[in-house]
């Protein structure tokens, strides 16, 4: 299949090298001339994934028309805020017959919607046109070939299995997915999730701190699955909880690293300049809380999360607020 990869950031770049691995035609489209010419002829691309050799396959061009020309398959992973904009400027290059998967883990903070949504709407696809892959996918580990599995998911189940087959490789296993609310409410509330276990993190409060937030972000996340009209079962799933527990668990999840650097006292401006690659959930935690407060459900650790990025809140006085809540049951709706 002809592939289009747009961009050539950290994943962009890595499951465009899967595609290529697996025998697929593929062009990536790099914003910067001068990374797409890395990816030509040095086969790297030291932005954003310095030291890993990338298939000679693989093929890069800093024009998103030419990327797009005759691909089967657009596949999007920028940041989740400027999807909008670029979409919109690249939808007249897609072909009626191009699908377009979503990489990306944010939801839109002036809408409140999931990135396979902004794509329906901001290109005019049908929704059988339109997949998201999620699951447990740090990309440097995947860059360098090490074993991942994922989840793609689609409402056309033949559309999840043709990109099933064509991004399958020895160290890459993606697993197929209808979903598709579920797979993006897992991806998105996880790096929330992750924030929160960074600021534990950062604040030393150790390893139960750290199982307690994460299964309890799972909590949160299937209460607003519920009333979204996700599968429960997805969130016991790679996009749920395997992405979690990588995300959560991993020092190299930016959104971790991220809340690291605020629970060690730094303010969001300087864990910004610190974590130079996209932190989805800084901006997607405020859209998830509105979300989660138009459809009456509780979901503190996101609060929380929100109230620290905002700097309505210290770390110390997060933790102190999620430990200080009214007993409940650990089930509730
Ligand atoms: N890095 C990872 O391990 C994974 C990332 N993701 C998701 O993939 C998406 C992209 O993340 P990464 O590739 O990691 O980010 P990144 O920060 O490594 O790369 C971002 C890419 O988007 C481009 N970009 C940045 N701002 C832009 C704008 N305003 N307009 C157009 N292009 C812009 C950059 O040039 C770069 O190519 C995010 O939603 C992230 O949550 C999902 C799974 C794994
Ligand atoms: O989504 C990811 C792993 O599945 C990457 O997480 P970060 O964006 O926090 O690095």
């Amino acid at each position: 299949m002809r592939f289009a990869v747009l961009s050539a950031g950290s994943w962009g770049t890595t499951y465009a090298a899967v595609l290529a691995d697996a025998g697929n035609d593929v062009l990536v489209h790099a914003r910067r001339p001068e990374i797409a010419d890395a990816i030509n002829t040095r086969h790297e691309n030291p932005s954003y994934l310095p030291g890993v050799r990338l298939p000679h396959t693989l093929r890069a061009t800093s024009d998103p028309a030419q990327a797009l020309a005759d691909a089967d398959v657009a596949v999007i992973s920028i940041p989740a805020q400027s999807l909008r904009a670029n979409l919109a400027a690249w939808a007249p290059h897609l072909d009626e017959r191009t699908a377009v998967v979503s990489l990306m883990k944010g939801i839109e903070t002036d809408t409140g919607m999931r990135m396979s949504e902004v794509i329906q709407e901001t290109a005019a696809l049908p929704v059988e046109r339109i997949a998201v892959l999620s699951g447990p996918n740090l990309a440097r580990e995947i860059a360098m070939k090490n074993p991942a599995a994922s989840v793609i998911a689609s409402s056309d189940e033949e559309l999840a299995q043709a990109l099933q087959a064509a991004s399958a490789t020895p160290y890459f296993r993606p697993y197929t997915n209808t979903d598709v609310v579920g797979c993006e409410l897992g991806g998105a509330v996880k790096n929330v999730i992750a924030l929160a276990t960074g600021l534990a993190t950062g604040l030393g409060l150790g390893d139960n701190a750290t199982a307690l937030l994460m299964t309890r972000g799972l909590a949160e996340t299937a209460r607003l699955g519920a009333v979204l009209g996700a599968d429960p079962l997805t969130f016991a799933g790679l996009a749920g909880v395997g992405d979690l527990v990588a995300t959560c668990a991993s020092p190299l999840s930016r959104n971790r690293t991220f809340g690291t650097h605020l629970g060690r006292g730094m303010t969001v401006a300087e864990a910004t300049t610190a974590t130079s690659q996209t932190a989805e959930g800084v901006k997607s935690a405020g859209a998830l809380l509105s979300l989660a407060r138009r459809h009456r459900v509780e979901m503190p650790i996101t609060e929380v999360v929100v109230g620290v990025v905002e700097a309505q809140l210290t770390a110390s006085k997060a933790a102190e607020l999620l430990m200080s809540r009214t007993p409940k049951p650990e089930m509730y709706t």
